[in-house]
């Protein structure tokens, strides 16, 4: 399963968003270093069902009346202080379990309202800006750390026959979730010496940045959208890098207000229609929100999470079917399974994305949406419904 983390400082609301996204039950306060051992669990992506394009609605779990929300891993860690990969703050454990992650989601608190550490201070008082570049720049040090621990190794690699600089550093730099392709673009992007006795810091810090970026894609966060000035916001968005106005406690607020049956809301709605029961208070938290979700275009948060997923890691959606007419499987459920694969995947690459064994008995495939055999170099797009003949 994909799987995206929620990075920051702390206290930027890192596990509200994570609470807001998976309904599960972590702690939240108002103060740095809430969060010590990581949260793990399951959110989801949100795309349109193929469904949409037929008279009924598929009904599955997944699908609210068309809206298609697709399994992915959401982690929420522990803040991040500058210094943190030689150990400030709550240190670089945690770092470690960014390793698993395949984007990051850099939560900001755009309202100013806490500073560099995280401790509550006037709103607007701290710049934002300044809370950014400092998580890419652990991230990056910190995997220059890992690469310098084990230089030595590489030195002594270097001395038998056969050494080869770039197998070494494809081998070390793999553990921390790059593939063999991304190193070697690294290596091809990076200029350094043949000789591992000859690196400089400067040289290792140049990869571990070049193979971080790779590797580690980042989208911003600006949280707190419901307080923050409108102008932090907007110097946020003017950065050269992508950025989602966020309110993780609106997005909260929302959910649990559907839960309750209050309002009609599905995540990544940009609007919501208050229902009965609505008391003169909560109405006016909700038109609070609204305001806010009116000006910056929803929550953000499902937005972040879509973001990440379609346009940092370039996913498509690809639904197997085993009846090519009807669109279901052998239980007659109608679209049961969505698969967020490359973009560029095949419909190889999908029937091993369902089962080894299906991949390994591949025939061939038929485009449900046009019932047309497709070969098996056709590059599959978002929403295909594809039914794939194995001999498994
Ligand atoms: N106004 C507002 N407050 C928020 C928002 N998101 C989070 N908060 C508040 O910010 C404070 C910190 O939230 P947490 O979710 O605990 O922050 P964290 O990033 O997980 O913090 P650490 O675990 O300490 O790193 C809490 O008081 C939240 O209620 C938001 O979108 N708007
Ligand atoms: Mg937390």
């Amino acid at each position: 399963m994909i799987s995206i983390a929620l990075a920051g400082k702390p206290n930027a609301g890192k596990s509200t968003f994570y609470t807001a996204a998976t309904r599960a039950d972590v702690d939240v306060a108002n103060y740095p270093f809430t969060t010590i051992d990581a949260n793990r669990g399951v959110t989801h992506a949100r795309t349109e069902c193929p469904c949409l394009t037929r008279e009924e609605r598929c009904g599955m779990k997944n699908c609210h009346d068309g809206k298609r929300y697709v399994p992915i891993e959401l982690l929420d860690v522990a803040g991040l202080v500058p210094g943190a990969h030689e150990g400030k703050g709550l240190g670089n454990q945690f770092l470690d379990e960014l390793t698993n992650a395949d984007a990051i989601i850099n939560v900001v608190d755009a309202s100013g309202g806490t500073n560099a550490k995280g401790e509550p201070v006037e709103t607007g008082s701290h710049d934002p800006i300044e809370d950014i570049d400092f998580i890419e720049e652990e991230m990056d040090l910190w995997l220059a750390s890992i690469v310098d621990r084990n230089w030595e190794t590489v030195e002594r690699q270097s001395r038998s026959p056969g050494f080869d600089i770039d197998e070494a550093l494809a081998e070390m730099l793999t553990g921390f979730g790059a593939t063999e392709a991304e190193v070697a673009a690294s290596l091809r992007e990076v200029e350094y010496p043949e000789n591992p006795a000859d690196w400089t810091d400067d040289h290792r810090e140049a990869l571990a940045r070049d193979v971080r970026e790779r590797t580690k894609p980042i989208i911003v966060a600006a949280n707190k959208i419901d307080v923050a000035p409108e102008e932090n916001v907007e110097k946020l968005l003017e950065l050269e890098k992508p950025v989602i106005p966020t309110t993780a406690e609106g997005e909260l607020a929302l959910r649990n207000a559907a839960d309750a049956g209050l309002v009609d809301y599905d995540p990544g709605d940009t609007e919501f229609e208050i229902g009965e029961g609505v008391s003169d208070e909560q109405r006016e938290a909700l038109d609070g929100l609204r305001a806010a979700m009116d000006r910056w275009d929803g929550t953000g948060v499902q937005g972040a999470l879509d973001y990440a997923v379609y346009d940092l890691l370039e996913r498509i959606t690809a639904y197997p079917v085993q009846d090519a007419t009807k669109w279901t499987d052998a239980k007659g459920n109608v679209l049961p399974d969505a698969f967020l694969l490359p973009r560029g995947s095949t419909p190889v690459d999908l029937a091993y994305a369902v089962h080894s064994d299906i991949g390994d008995g591949y025939l061939h495939a038929v485009n449900a949406k046009t019932n047309r055999e497709i070969g098996e170099s056709y590059e599959l797009a978002e929403g295909d419904v594809i039914k794939i003949v194995s001999t498994n």
